[in-house]
């Protein structure tokens, strides 16, 4: 089987291209220049050449602050693109997997949000995702809308990383703890995504097609994670890094998260049968490689 996916170096098609070796499946990543997300003439192009039985939509415009200020951008790139990719999908008439983001809830619920919970962004990003879901769903049926969140891996810019940076130069650190979310793994992602990608090319079953969340096992605040990045730190090589936990007025950003962004993964486990590692177990294989 082969899967085109959007973008050359984020960290879900780093992961996607490493995990499809392991699963037998051909990985296309597909980015700039060939594929440039706000132009529709090559989005248009690039899918026929490949002739993939699956696209997996993963690049995005991820710079959750900046995007308040460039909200067009991140339009033009989180909905119109995918949308163009969710139509030239329908031609080919193929499958659609598309990444989005907790970030499409305000985070104002108590429990976890399930898929049919009322969405209300309450940034720029999040709307342009927002924006990207309904694009897909109305262009081809024939899609499947992953939210996840929070997410980690050995590949590109995240948390983790930023932790492990600041703590060559550190030994306390402030961390948001009133957020509360699931750390999810990009490798765990890209075995999911796989997974969905080959039931979705050999089962037309519209139960298998619509919005599902998958997101890692358990629940952390940034101060939690940070944490256990830290405890990891003191395991390899001894240095202890304290974190100081602080609230989300104490480290205003330009764009507003939500406080509580942890997502139910029932329905991907009832129709899939696909369940996330524990956060802290993914974390631990992270820092394994980056240590
Ligand atoms: N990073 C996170 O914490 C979360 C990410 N997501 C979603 O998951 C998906 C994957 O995220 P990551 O891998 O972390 O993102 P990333 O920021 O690591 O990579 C994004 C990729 O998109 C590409 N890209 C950006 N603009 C483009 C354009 N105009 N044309 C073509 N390619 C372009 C970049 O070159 C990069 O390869 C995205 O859809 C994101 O919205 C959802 C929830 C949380």
């Amino acid at each position: 089987m082969r899967i085109a996916v959007t973008g050359k170096q984020g960290q879900v098609v780093s992961a996607l291209l490493e995990r499809g070796s392991v699963a037998g499946v051909e990985i296309v990543a597909v980015g700039r220049p060939e594929l440039d997300l706000v132009d529709r003439a090559s989005i248009r192009a690039v899918f026929s050449q490949i002739k993939p039985d699956v696209i997996v939509s993963a690049a995005a415009y991820t710079a959750v602050d900046k995007a308040e200020s460039e909200e067009e951008l991140a339009f033009v790139v989180n909905a119109e693109g995918p949308t163009a990719i969710a139509e030239v999908a329908k031609g080919l008439e193929i499958p659609i997997v598309h990444l989005s983001t907790d970030y499409v809830f305000s985070g104002d619920k108590q429990g976890l949000y399930v898929e049919t919970d009322a969405t209300g962004p309450v940034s720029a990003y999040g709307r342009s995702k927002l924006a990207g879901e309904q694009g897909i769903a109305a262009a081809n049926p024939n899609h499947v809308i992953l939210r996840t969140a929070w997410v980690y891996s050995p590949f590109g810019a995240n948390f983790v990383k930023t932790m492990l940076r600041l703590a060559e130069t550190r030994d306390a650190l402030n961390v948001v703890a009133d957020q509360r979310g699931s750390p999810t793994s990009a490798l765990d992602i890209a075995d999911a995504v796989i997974a969905i990608a080959k039931r979705l090319s050999a089962d037309n079953d519209e139960n298998l097609r619509g919005i599902f969340h998958l997101t890692g096992s358990g629940e952390a605040t940034w101060a939690d994670f940070a944490e256990a990045i830290f405890a990891g730190l003191k395991t390899k090589n001894g240095k202890v890094v304290s974190v100081d936990r602080i609230t989300t007025a104490d480290y205003p950003t330009p764009a507003k998260r939500p406080a509580n962004s942890r997502l139910s993964n029932d329905k991907l486990k009832q129709t899939y049968g696909i369940v996330l590692p524990d956060w802290k177990e993914s974390t631990k294989v992270v820092l394994d490689r980056l240590l």
